[in-house]
């Protein structure tokens, strides 16, 4: 009998294995690759490979955000670059960060397109469609499905911080469901973002040992003290902080993977002094 790993199991096991609680997001932009990748067909896998291979060892999970990769008509090359991960740094798990949100039938497609056509462990989904509009992503039972309450972006208080009836926020209402209704397989994460810590501690409060998903550090100004000291859990867990730009555009030449190292590194160890 072949047992799988399920996504919040790798996620722990990487969350020790590393002693981090950093995510890499992968947000490939090529106007601002050093020069010798630039005009490359396949400068998009190249340059994300790099920065994989420089970190993998500092992190709990990478992010590929899949914009990234589909406004430049790279899909093969998210995929391929997802194929190296599973490849040469197995037990990471990889969240493709996509942000859907659809009618049932729809988001059946989006989940074989995330589960199946890019072997990604988890996905991101928007919530506002209500349950059903998830449950095509809970049929695959070892997948994570981490979806979004209060965005790191300020537009996001427009409706997220709408009062749903009591005094009760609909971040808060989002929390309390997907914890308690929607996280059938339990393997249900929550995005909370960084420039928010007063609000990762209530969503905390709300969802008990629940991972979040938590971009916002680096180039957004999210702080990171503040961060895990809200979103931590008893056993000092809890958290995938992720950071993309601060990390990926760390260097400028030939020696940019080992300059992303060491703003890796340094944002890890940061993380962990609050731990
Ligand atoms: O609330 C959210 C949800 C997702 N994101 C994504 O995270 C990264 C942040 O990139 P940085 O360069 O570290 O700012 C990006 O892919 C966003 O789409 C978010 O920022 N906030």
């Amino acid at each position: 009998m072949t047992t799988t790993t399920t996504f919040t199991q790798s996620l722990a096991a990487a969350w020790q294995k590393n002693n981090s609680l950093l995510c890499v997001g992968l947000d490939p932009e090529p106007t601002k690759f050093p020069i010798h990748l630039q005009g490359r067909p396949d400068a998009i896998f190249e340059f994300c490979k790099s920065i994989v291979d420089s970190t993998a060892d500092l992190v709990c999970c990478f992010k590929p955000q899949i914009a990234y990769f589909a406004a430049h008509r790279a899909e093969d090359q998210l995929e391929a670059l997802i194929a190296h991960i599973h490849g040469r740094h197995p037990g990471i798990p990889v969240i493709l960060d996509a942000k859907r949100g659809d009618i049932g039938s729809t988001a059946e497609q989006y989940a074989i397109e995330a589960f199946e056509r890019f072997q990604a462990d988890a996905i991101t989904a928007s919530p506002y469609m209500g349950r059903d509009s998830v449950t095509p992503y809970l049929a695959y039972p070892d997948k994570g499905v981490i979806l979004l309450c209060r965005t790191s972006n300020p537009g996001g208080s427009d409706l997220q911080f709408l009062d749903v009836g009591g005094g009760e926020k609909l971040f808060e209402r989002v929390a309390k469901l997907v914890a308690s209704e929607w996280n059938t397989t339990g393997q249900c994460a929550l995005v909370v973002g960084a420039t928010f810590p007063a609000e990762i501690a209530r969503v905390r409060s709300i969802v008990g040992d629940l991972p979040l998903l938590v971009p916002g550090i680096g180039a957004q100004g999210g702080d990171i003290q503040a961060t895990v000291e809200a979103g931590k859990t008893a056993g000092g867990t809890g958290l995938m902080i992720s950071s993309s730009r601060a990390i990926l555009y760390a260097g400028k030449d030939e020696g940019f993977a080992a300059a992303s190292r060491q703003v890796a590194l340094a944002t890890r160890d940061a993380i962990n002094r609050y731990r």
